[in-house]
């Protein structure tokens, strides 16, 4: 028996559904997850040590591909030096400082441990900040497991289609307003009802876990314009598009700052990590500066720090900006090519490094345009790729990313690979 399954049977007698989060079960797409082995470069292994060409890069982190040699060799040095402090280390101040030259609105940042900690904390600074309890965000952006943030969510919550999640009370959900994305309109009429009781909007300035999804022209700038009509904050979730769009995340790609960023993923260049930062003025409100208490034995973690560090200087030394877009823009390119000749329905939306392809007529610019994709054909079209050695994210409403280790032939390959598989679909 393969021993992918023979694993997963033994993971789910011992943790909730075999995973340690749920998207991993694929259980969208049925089928076995696969067990990881290992991974290097643009390549993942599973136990039965099947190779696949990765385009799931961990979620996001992993621009510069599995097991980067410097992002590895300083984690190395450092683990000598000890794992953990729970005291503030040299790297805290290198690597806070590099994220304030290179975000354009950042000018001070707090570290935690998780993309989900960044948002959370984030809404409790927004709140603690404007003294008013109502957030803002859009149907289908996911930002983390925050309680109040887990309505209309989307990601794994969308994949598994959980209307809802018990466990969030009533009162609390009640307190967050989910609006269309790319609707202005939508969240003119919400602020003229609402007024002054809206602490922020948060939104995924390119959404990502409805699938890919870009902001209209105008979109983010009129979020801008309302929240500091009315005194509001906007939130920027860029975990996923710091670091991945340009070296000063989507903000700099868009021209438009937000008063608060979320950061995380490629931040942490495959250890865990978040941290959220903006203005002195919003950020001095956190404790101890502030009365806005937020804290981690964890944070500001060593390990995390270094690996953050050797990936933006690496992605700084070598620009790889737009190699990387022409390499995505190829493999985009052949796919749709593939599965037009095929008269397959398809759109696909990408923005930089990352991309999804939707199995609709499109265009795909909100939730409701996103769930019009034939899921049915997303997990086929899933299953005979990762049968022929292609991995990209078990679930419609992901990214696939590229990173600096994907090559040309990588993509060659997976485009001989995508051809094959269609023919049975
Ligand atoms: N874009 C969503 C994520 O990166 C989260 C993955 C997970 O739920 O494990």
């Amino acid at each position: 028996m393969n021993l992918n399954r023979v694993l997963h049977e033994q993971a789910r007698n011992l943790m909730p559904g075999g995973v340690s989060s749920p998207v991993r079960a694929f259980k969208a797409v049925g089928g076995d997850p696969i067990i990881v082995q290992k991974a290097l470069g643009s390549r993942i292994w599973d136990v039965e040590g099947k190779e696949y060409i990765d385009y799931l890069c961990s979620w996001g982190p992993l621009i510069l591909g599995h097991a980067h040699p410097r992002v590895v060799s300083a984690i190395k040095r450092q683990a000598e030096l000890g794992l953990s402090y729970g005291l503030t280390n040299v790297h805290e101040i290198e690597l806070a400082k590099l994220v304030v030259e290179l975000m354009p609105s950042v000018e001070m940042v707090r570290f935690v441990s998780s993309g989900t900690e960044a948002t959370m904390s984030a809404i409790r600074l927004a709140r603690g900040y404007t003294g008013r309890k109502y957030v803002i965000k859009f149907d289908g952006c996911y930002h983390g497991h925050v309680d109040s943030l887990l309505v209309k969510a989307g990601s794994g919550v969308a994949t598994l289609a959980i209307p809802g999640t018990p466990g969030i009370p009533e009162e609390i959900a009640n307190l967050t307003i989910v609006l269309p994305y790319n609707n202005l309109e939508a969240v003119k009429e919400t602020f003229e009802k609402y007024q002054d009781q809206i602490a922020c909007i948060i939104v995924e300035p390119v959404a990502g876990n409805m699938g890919v999804v870009p902001p209209e022209k105008g979109f983010l700038e009129g979020l801008r314009e309302i929240t500091l009509k009315y005194g509001a904050l906007l939130i920027f979730d860029e975990v996923i598009t710091n670091f991945r769009l340009s070296l000063g995340g989507a903000q700099e790609y868009y021209g438009v700052q937000p008063d608060i960023t979320c950061m995380g993923k490629i931040l942490g260049g495959g250890m865990p990590l978040g941290a959220y930062g903006g203005k002195k003025e919003i950020m001095e409100k956190v404790a101890p500066e502030g009365p806005v208490y937020q804290a981690g034995t964890l944070s500001g973690n060593p390990l995390s720090m270094v690996a953050g560090i050797e990936t933006l200087k690496e992605l700084i030394e070598t620009k790889p900006y737009e190699r990387l877009r022409k390499l995505t823009q190829r493999l985009t390119s052949g796919i749709s090519e593939i599965l037009s000749r095929k008269g397959i329905a398809h759109t696909i939306n990408q923005v930089e490094s990352m991309f999804t392809v939707f199995f609709t007529e499109g265009p795909v610019k909100d939730y409701e345009s996103a769930k019009r994709s034939d899921l049915d054909t997303f997990a086929k079209f899933f299953r005979a790729l990762l049968e022929r050695g292609i991995l990209f994210s078990p679930a419609q409403f992901e990214a696939w990313f590229l990173s600096v280790a994907h090559t040309d032939a990588d993509v060659d390959l997976t485009l001989e690979r995508i051809e094959d598989a269609v023919r049975g679909l």
